[in-house]
């Protein structure tokens, strides 16, 4: 997999949030975005998933030399964000299998496996709304990091997790598969200093 991105921008309003942006990301790699708060990081994210209009410049998603029909980017992608919401009237077991629905777990991993993993077995026929913050977000990395896709999206990845959980999310990430590209957003160097390529957006702030 390969996203290529050229001359990306993005304006909300009068403000252009980045310009000129221009990256080849590829399988194997992993990058972070990072900048202060405010500088576009979960911005430019949600345009490279296609879920936010881009303003101008291309985005081409390439599989095996093969160009991706923009409708079928969601296909290639898992993107765990604290601004994307789980379905909270599901119970973890139905979300699980809801989401293998769309996207397989890896070959080997099955829910009983996820459950285990999560340390939540206990909890498999609670609703998604009684779970805590961090059981939360402990389930939507486990969808990103089980999930059969050549593309792996996390922003703010251990936001709510305790020391414990945070541990794990360094474990798991650093045993995506070689195959698979990892774009991270985040300030937090622990949860990115093992990544090849760290982007700062800001440096694409043009001048207002
Ligand atoms: N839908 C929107 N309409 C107008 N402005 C927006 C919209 N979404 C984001 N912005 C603005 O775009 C800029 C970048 O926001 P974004 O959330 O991408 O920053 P960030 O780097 O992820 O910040 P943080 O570190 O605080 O999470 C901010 O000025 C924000 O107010």
């Amino acid at each position: 997999m390969q996203v290529i991105i050229d001359g990306l921008g993005k304006r909300f309003n009068r403000e252009w949030i980045f310009r000129n942006l221009t990256l080849e990301l590829k399988a194997g790699n992993s990058y972070t975005f990072v900048g202060p708060n405010g500088s576009g990081k979960s911005t430019l994210l949600q345009v490279i998933s296609g879920v936010m209009p881009l303003t101008e410049g291309k985005i081409t998603y390439q599989l095996s030399n093969k160009i991706i029909d923009e409708d079928d980017w969601y296909r290639q992608i898992v993107l765990a964000a604290p601004y994307l919401e789980l379905i909270e009237e599901f119970s973890l077991v139905e979300l699980l299998n809801f989401h293998a629905g769309f996207k397989p777990f890896k070959a080997g991993i099955a829910n009983q496996e996820i459950l285990q993993r999560l340390e939540l077995d206990a909890s498999k026929s609670k609703a998604i709304k009684y779970f805590s913050s961090g059981m939360k977000q402990r389930l939507k990395l486990a969808l990103a990091f089980y999930s059969d896709v050549p593309v792996v999206m996390l922003d703010e990845p251990t936001s709510n997790l305790d020391a414990k959980w945070s541990a794990w999310y360094r474990e798991e990430v650093q045993r995506l598969a070689p195959s698979q590209l990892l774009l991270l957003c985040s300030n937090v160097p622990a949860e990115y200093d093992f990544c090849d390529k760290v982007i700062n957006v800001g440096d694409y702030k043009p001048a207002q």
